[in-house]
């Protein structure tokens, strides 16, 4: 089916509850996380202590201030792994805030795009050829939790 039309996000944006730096906390891998950001941010390493440290940041920018310092223990797979730790962290936060699966829902078939001037991998870019991988796996997960209502209301 073609999409209705676009819907733009910004990764900056805390109000909007699709948004990876949306204040919507949830628990994942037996801890709780204050926001996707933290997570993804924290996951893209291995050491407890540091991932600990990450997931304590007061917000989003300081937790990413962190893991910037220690760019250089990320993990060797991260690029491959990436977007598996997003769409794991959506989607929990959705079973977990009810409100944020509906206003994922309420997109209905809008092409959800990530607006990002200078991010050609999570957003769409500055000339909007970018991979816009935010907003595939946004959609990814409305269509998990469409087939999942649709199956419980059989
Ligand atoms: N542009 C953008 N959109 C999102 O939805 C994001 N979660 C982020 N996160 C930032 O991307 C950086 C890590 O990138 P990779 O995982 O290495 O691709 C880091 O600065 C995050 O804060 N960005």
């Amino acid at each position: 089916m073609r999409a209705e039309t676009s819907l733009y996000i910004s990764m900056t944006d805390e109000t909007n509850l699709l948004s990876a730096v949306s204040p919507q906390p949830f628990s994942l891998d037996g801890a709780e996380w204050p926001t996707a950001e933290h997570y993804v941010l924290a996951m893209q390493f291995e050491d407890p202590a540091l991932m600990a440290e990450i997931r304590s940041s007061l917000d989003p920018q300081q937790a990413r201030k962190l893991a910037k310092r220690h760019k250089r223990k990320i993990r060797s797979d991260w690029e491959s792994v990436r977007r598996v730790y997003v769409t794991r962290a959506v989607y929990t936060r959705c079973l977990s805030h009810p409100e944020s699966a509906q206003a994922l829902l309420e997109t209905g078939d809008k092409r959800i795009i990530e607006s990002s001037l200078y991010d050609y991998y999570w957003g769409c870019g500055r000339d909007g050829r970018g991979l816009n991988t935010y907003g595939e796996v946004l959609m990814d997960v409305r269509e998990k939790l469409r087939s999942v209502a649709a199956v419980s209301a059989v």
